[in-house]
């Protein structure tokens, strides 16, 4: 179906290995890489041990050691009493549970009784497989004299409890932050109705759990858990809700990747992105409560077009929408990293939603002010930068709002940071708009994650990567709307590898277009990732591509995007075949079918 350009790519690589063209730390990496990933042609996470790429490591759960534990040891240890040393290792057990009598009872669920198997088996979803190791991250300070390596400005890695325990009836509601994460943090669902509903339903019962939720369908599993439509019971306001059983987060080593998730969506209020509405948990169960997307994902939309590719036109759309989110993103200080059609979701509206969160990475950011001058014809200073705010910098979890950067340019603070710089030296002087980078562009992760075809080169090159990974993999995400396929797929996972660092970017001869998209992709595209479109002055670089020349940014989300998905019908509870198609993912097709019963109180949990 999608052949890329395999055979091709097969015998440049054969050349180049001949020749010795590729540096032996290369080869190394990419052999490590390919002996470890190779044998998995299905949906699979693999941890790469950071210490073979890089000296350190701070993640214990990473750490290769001799000690196994049970997964009721593991539990236990989620509990607050996890300080693995050095050299324990959590190797999965049992991957087979049976519910009955566990947290979803106890939680006085009246939508599903009797018992509940948990199968820890998934589905393979469609060229999904994703990488990710934990390493140290070193953030590129651009500001004063503290430029340098820090480790432990990352959020990745050094948490290793995924949230808060249960209480002792087994179910823990977030009260307390979501308090924080209620309209006031996200003013922008002040009048969203399923807000008003959560909220009410917490008033009427004073807490928010399985109970409260009837879960209707599975959407999908990821490698982390499994998404399921969900209602609230009663209030005809539905949610996809990201189901996690902790133990077998802990044993797989991935309670870091939930907590980085979790993190993550609580910081978010923008229109293409989740919103998080409640998260609780269970004994067994964490539990994240989000935004339904009944559109199902771009991969299987673009599967749907003439062509398997989307126009021009729907192609600059959704990318327009990407674009937003990923600027927002990095301007919270979350470099995304796993940009691909299958994690970009269409909502009822047909505006898109960036979704999965997990192998993001948090770090912080330094926004810098570039001045921009129409006057300033010189292209040398056009690119000087002012750090502004530095004291922005805040590796902790809380939101680091973007709303603290503007003010300040103007304010007291940007005038003690640039003592002697007169107002128009910092190109405020009227008729010239300064320009804030407020994006990550200097964080350093030496993390191996991503999917194979969307890896960027200084990943598999393990030279450490920021912000810049996601300019990369826009320009893949990009191709692959436009042409249908991406630019650098091997015949295999290696080939693919090999691609991406060592073959020149050839664009296919059809479909025809545009030398403005061509020429987008291709500054996106660039292998050094300093001399890659939007390193320097981030996302607005890319906006201002004649590619996007039309595109009003400010308005995008109210402009009518190019396909509306069929309104689905949903009954409460849904009778199993009934659910209209639509809006459903082509994984999620693949399992309907395995998770609700006909009889209906019977309901099976496919886990990973
Ligand atoms: N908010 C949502 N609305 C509708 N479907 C969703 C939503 N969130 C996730 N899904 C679907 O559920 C499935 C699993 O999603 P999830 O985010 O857990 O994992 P993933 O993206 O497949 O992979 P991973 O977490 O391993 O990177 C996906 O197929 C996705 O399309």
């Amino acid at each position: 179906m999608e052949t890329g350009r395999s055979h091709e790519g097969k015998e440049r690589r054969g050349e180049r290995f001949k020749d010795g063209a590729y540096p032996s730390y290369y080869c190394s990496a990419v052999r490590l890489l390919i002996s470890l990933c190779v044998s998995n042609r299905e949906r699979y996470s693999v941890l790469v041990m950071p210490s073979l790429l890089i000296e350190e490591t701070r993640n214990p759960y990473t750490e290769h050691g001799s000690r196994h534990l049970d997964s009721a040891a593991l539990v236990q240890r989620w509990k607050g009493k996890n300080s693995l040393t050095d050299n324990e290792e959590l190797i999965p057990d049992s991957i087979s549970f049976k519910l009955s009598g566990d947290s979803f009872e106890e939680s006085g669920s009246t939508s599903f009784h009797g018992a509940m198997s948990i199968v820890n088996s998934c589905t393979s979803t469609n060229r999904s497989d994703v990488i990710m190791s934990d390493g140290m991250l070193s953030v590129d300070r651009n500001y004063a004299s503290t430029k340098g390596s820090i480790q432990g400005d990352s959020l990745e890695s050094t948490k290793t409890s995924l949230s808060r325990a249960s209480d002792s009836s087994g179910l823990s509601d977030d009260s307390n932050w979501s308090n924080i994460t209620g309209s006031a943090n996200k003013p922008h669902k002040g009048n969203d109705p399923r807000w008003k509903a959560i909220l009410a339903i917490r008033i009427r019962d004073g807490i928010l759990g399985m109970n409260q939720f009837k879960l209707l369908r599975r959407l999908g599993c990821g490698d982390i858990g499994s998404v399921y439509l969900s209602e609230l019971t009663g209030t005809r306001c539905f949610f996809a809700m990201k189901v996690m059983d902790k133990a077998s987060l802990a044993s797989r080593n991935k309670l870091t990747r939930a907590q980085t998730e979790r993190e993550i969506l609580q910081l978010l209020d923008h229109p293409f992105l989740p919103t998080l509405y409640t998260h609780f948990e269970t004994d067994r169960f964490s539990c994240l409560v989000m935004e339904y997307c009944p559109g199902g994902d771009l991969h299987t939309l673009r599967q749907r077009q003439p062509g398997k590719h989307f126009s021009e036109y729907a192609a600059r759309f959704y990318a327009a929408e990407v674009l937003l989110a990923l600027e927002y993103l990095h301007m919270l200080g979350v470099v995304y990293r796993d940009l691909k059609p299958e994690n970009v979701l269409v909502r009822d509206d047909g505006h898109i939603m960036l979704s999965d969160f997990d192998l993001s990475l948090r770090c912080a950011v330094s926004p810098t002010l570039v001045r921009t001058s129409g006057s300033d014809s010189d292209p040398s200073k056009r690119g000087a930068a002012f750090c502004v705010q530095p004291a922005c910098i805040q590796p902790t979890s809380t939101c680091i709002q973007p709303s603290c950067f503007l003010p300040r340019i103007f304010g007291q603070k940007s005038k003690k940071n640039n003592p002697g710089k007169p107002r128009a030296e910092l190109g405020l002087h009227s008729g010239i708009l300064p320009e804030l980078v407020a994006e990550p562009t200097a964080a350093r992760s030496m993390s191996f994650v991503g999917t194979h075809e969307y890896l960027a080169p200084e990943i598999i090159k393990a030279e450490g990567h920021g912000s810049a990974v996601d300019w990369w993999t826009f320009g893949i995400f990009l191709h692959e709307l436009l042409y249908g396929k991406t630019p650098f797929k091997g015949s295999g996972n290696r080939a693919t590898l090999f691609n991406v660092v060592g073959q020149q970017l050839k664009f296919p001869d059809s479909p025809a277009t545009t030398y403005a998209s061509r020429d987008l992709i291709r500054g996106l595209l660039v292998k050094d990732p300093q001399q890659r479109l939007g390193v320097k002055r981030g996302a607005t670089e890319i906006k201002q591509h004649p590619f996007f020349e039309g595109v009003n940014w400010a308005l995008i989300r109210c402009s009518t995007p190019p396909e509306v998905p069929r309104p689905v019908e949903m009954e409460s509870p849904v009778k199993f075949g009934q659910v209209s198609p639509i809006g459903v993912s082509s994984s999620s097709q693949r399992m309907v079918g395995t998770d609700m019963k006909p009889g209906g109180n019977f309901l099976d949990f496919e886990f990973f």
